[in-house]
Order: structure tokens, then sequence, then C-alpha cells
């Protein structure tokens, strides 16, 4: 079964089909004659011409479109690619997309845009519904802009790689599909002839019924990263302002949304104390709880953590919902945690087991694919701290090697965090948020090397500690 060679039917054809009923029977049977056909007048059938001019214009909008598919096992970097026909634009070919060259398919589903916490919430369990349904797949994430207004043409989606072993892989995608009737734009990408690529837009109403097809061509990799962009809007919040608009929008479906804002304290600029605040930063089991322990002991401090304790009940919660909302969540953490760390150094110093680093390094990592060199730039707006967030004076960040880290994971024997094991199946993962957190400014975290005793870690802290503060 092959979507992209099958051409559109003729209307008389259509005649001759007694009833979709029938068709659809036909077309779960794998191997049946005319199998290809078949696929094709069911999603025409069910679709009608209802849209036609829905249509007409979503196929003009996207070949003005350029499409970014994060960085994967066939591409160290983004690559970029659209279908508008500019006169110098190189063609892309099986080289640039080896898994087209034995004649697969591949696929690109966008959302478009709408209301963001619905949109987000969509892309999401779009997400896992696909990973579910088509295990074997490489389901890959994908931007889709316009190049003249880029973040307000941004719509997200997902990039579908099958293996060649699974040739109903189309059939499952467009069941999955079907249940999404609005909003969804499904492409496949094949080989032609002249070892071109073909991309083949359908429309999905109720079906699935090509509309378009053109060649697809390459585009070179912007200057500014539309995947950044795409984070700017959708999982990093650099006010308190634009984190409660996410989680107001949501309350209706999310109760403990409004028990977290209800958590926000209302009054700002906050008081601020005369002791000093020190954050320490790290991966998991980096060390970190056993450090702020010991330094809350040998300063006389308070110890605080991120998120504070009045919200960490629901972040299960939150851990579970979209990237908006899960971010948000954290971003508003750390302003009701500044509330706190403010009242507490009035009276100690203030120690803080993560805080605004910990929610950028890992938004940061988890959104931008790849190694690190696919990391936004050194002195790049996104490692800038929040202009309205209480400033500690110091950040402590931990680094251990991998190897003791996954040591120290395995000892503590407790239960690990999604993210954790993650960080643990995935070197390059790792990589991205111990650089993300080395690229962060104002204030930069200064490194510790916690591979050495427990003592000698808190020796160094200390001095640190004394060197910056005062202590
Ligand atoms: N310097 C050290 N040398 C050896 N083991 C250590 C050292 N520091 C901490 N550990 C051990 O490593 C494990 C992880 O430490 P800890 O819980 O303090 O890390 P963490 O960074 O707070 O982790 P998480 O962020 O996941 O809560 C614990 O079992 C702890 O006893
Ligand atoms: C504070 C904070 C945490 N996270 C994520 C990063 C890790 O996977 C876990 C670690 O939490 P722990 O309480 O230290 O075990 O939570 C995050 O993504 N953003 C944040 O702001």
């Amino acid at each position: 079964m092959d979507l992209a060679f099958v051409s559109s039917p003729s209307r008389n054809t259509m005649k001759v089909l007694a009833s979709v009923g029938a068709l659809s029977q036909m077309l779960l049977t794998p191997g049946c004659r005319g199998h290809k056909l078949l696929l094709q007048l069911y999603f025409y059938t069910r679709s009608g011409l209802a849209n036609s001019r829905r249509m007409a214009s979503s196929s003009l909008d996207q070949k003005s479109r350029i499409f970014a598919v994060e960085p994967n096992i066939y591409s160290p970097n983004p690559f970029y690619f659209t279908c508008s026909r500019g006169p110098s634009a190189p063609f892309m070919t099986p080289k640039d997309w080896p898994m087209l060259d034995q004649g697969g398919l591949a696929f690109s589903v966008c959302i478009a845009k709408g209301a963001r916490v619905k949109t987000a919430s969509l892309h999401k369990s779009l997400g896992q519904e696909l990973s579910q349904q088509l295990p074997d797949s490489e389901i890959l994430r994908l931007i889709s802009y316009s190049p003249e207004n880029l973040p307000g043409s941004l719509e997200k989606g997902f990039f579908i790689l099958p293996p060649h072993s699974c040739p109903d892989a189309q059939k499952r995608l467009c069941k999955v599909l079907m249940k999404y009737p609005q909003g969804i734009q499904l492409c496949s990408y094949s080989k032609g002839e002249e070892h071109e690529i073909w991309q083949c837009l359908w429309e999905l109403n109720g079906g699935a019924k090509e509309t378009a097809r053109s060649r697809v061509l390459r585009v070179e990799e912007p200057v500014s990263s539309p995947f950044v962009d795409s984070i700017k809007g959708s999982a990093m919040f650099y006010s308190l302002e634009d984190a409660c608009d996410v989680l107001e929008e949501c309350s209706s479906v999310i109760p403990e949304a409004k028990e977290v804002l209800a958590s926000v304290q209302p009054h700002r600029p906050l008081d601020e104390g005369r002791f000093p605040v020190i954050v320490i930063e790290g991966l998991d089991a980096t060390g970190k709880s056993t450090l702020t322990e010991s330094l809350r002991s040998h300063l006389n401090a308070a110890l605080l953590k991120s998120p504070p304790d009045c919200i960490s009940q629901w972040r299960t919660i939150f851990d579970s919902e979209s990237a908006l909302i899960k971010r948000a969540y954290y971003a508003i953490g750390n302003y009701i945690g500044a509330a706190e760390i403010a009242k507490a150094s009035k009276t100690s110093p203030v120690i803080v087991d993560r805080f605004w680093h910990s929610t950028a390094a890992y938004t940061i990592a988890t959104e931008m694919g790849g190694g690190i060199h696919n990391l936004p730039d050194h002195h790049h707006d996104v490692y800038q701290w929040p202009e309205d967030l209480l400033r500690p004076d110091l950040v402590i960040l931990l680094t251990v090697s991998d190897e003791e880290r996954i040591h120290r994971i395995r000892k503590r024997g407790l239960q690990e965090t999604k993210e954790e094991r993650e960080l643990e199946a995935n070197s390059m993962f790792r990589q991205r948020v111990e650089e993300a957190y080395k690229r962060m400014e104002n204030p930069a975290c200064l490194i510790i090397d916690a591979s050495p005793p427990m003592a000698v870690v808190l020796q160094e802290a200390l001095a640190l500690i004394k060197k910056h503060c005062d202590i």
C-alpha cells in the first residue's frame, strides 16, 4: 500500500463503488488486489468535496512554508525543506533522506495553530498516540513556518519514519489521524523516478484525500533557529505574568492550576533580606541534596527547594501535561519559591536546591534535539535570567562523570522521574542539560567537580561562598 503513488480517482470511478462499509472491509485486508486504489477511494468517498475551497488555500499555504525536522540518526543537524518553486533551490534527493531510498515512505503531520493550551495538549496526545500505534517508527519533532513571519506562523507536528518492514504504517497513521478531524495536516513523502522526492498533501476531513503534489526542495539552515523561536512561545517563560496566563487558560480542565495560582504572592517587587541566597544546581544524583543539607547545618541557613513544598503535591499532575503547562508550572514554582526565599533571607543565609537554572536548562535540553552543537549559541536570550525574578547571590553547579552519577542513582535506589530515566538512557540529553546550565548568565553558574568525597565537595562549596558572598 503506497498512498503517495496513487493518482486521484475520477468521480465516475466513485459511482461504481457500492458503499464505504464494503470498502473499509477490503481495505483492512492486507495483500488484497487493488489495495492502494481502494485506500484512496475509501478516503475520497468519506471526505467528499465539501471543503474544496479550504483544500485549495491550504495547499497554496503549504507551498510557501518551510518544514524543519529535529536532528536524528540520519542527520546530526535539523534538516529544512520546502515545496515552493524557487528558481535556485536544489531538489532534495534520497541522499538527503536515505530512508526513502528503498521505496519507503515518510510522513509529516502538522497541527494548525489554535488556542495555545488546546493546541499544546493536542500535540502531546497526538505524539503519545503515534508512539503507541507506530512503535517501530521513528517519530521526530517537526515544525513548519512561513519564512516571512516565523513566530506568528509557527506550527508544531511530527515527522514519521516507518521502517521498511512495516508496510501498514500509513494505514495505522491514518487511523490515528481520523480521530482528530480538525486542524491536522498530513503529507507523505516518497522517492520519484528521477531520484527526486515528492510531497503529497492529504486532506483529512473524516477521511484522507490527496489534494496536491510537489517536489521537495532543500532549504539552507537559517541563521536563527526556528526551534528556539518555537520554545520561546511554548515552553520558556520569562515573566510571571506569561506563565500565569497559561495556568489561567487551563484551569477549567486542570483544577490544580487554580491552587498553584492561589499560592502566587501578589505583592511585587519582593522585599529581600540582607543574607545571601545560594542556589545549588546539577543533574540528578550529582549530590545536591547531600550538599545543601551540609551547607544548611554549617551556615545555620534556611533550606528551600524547587518546586516549593506548597505546590509540590501537584507535581506529578503537571509533569504529565503538555510542555507548555508543565513548564509554566515549574516557572511559577520559582516565583512562589522566590517569595519564600526573600522572607527567609531576612533572618539567615538561604540555600536553595534547584531554581530557575534547572527550569531553563531542562526545558532547553528537552525541546532542542541532537548534540550540544544544536543548542542556542552562547549569550542567547534563552540563557538570561528573567527580569522579574529574585536573583540569587551565587549559583553553584555540581558536575560528576556519567559513570559516577549513574552509579549514585543505582545505589540510591529511589524511584526515578521520567526525566531521570531519560537522562540515564540518553547521554546526549544529559550533555545538553549540563551545557545549558553552563551557558546561563547573570548569574552564571560556578562549577564544582562533585566526584570527590562529600567532605571535599563541602569544603569547596564553603570556599566559594566565602569568596563570593558576605558571610
Ligand atoms: N560526593 C559524593 N561522593 C559519593 N557519593 C555521594 C556524594 N554526594 C552524594 N552522594 C550520594 O549520591 C547519591 C545522590 O545524592 P543526592 O541525593 O544528594 O543527589 P541529588 O543531586 O540531590 O539528586 P536528585 O536531584 O535526583 O534529588 C546519594 O546516595 C548520596 O549519598
Ligand atoms: C525544579 C525543576 C525540576 N525539573 C525536573 C528536572 C529533573 O528531571 C527533576 C528533578 O527534580 P528533583 O526534585 O531534583 O529530583 O525535575 C524541571 O524540569 N524543572 C524545574 O524547574
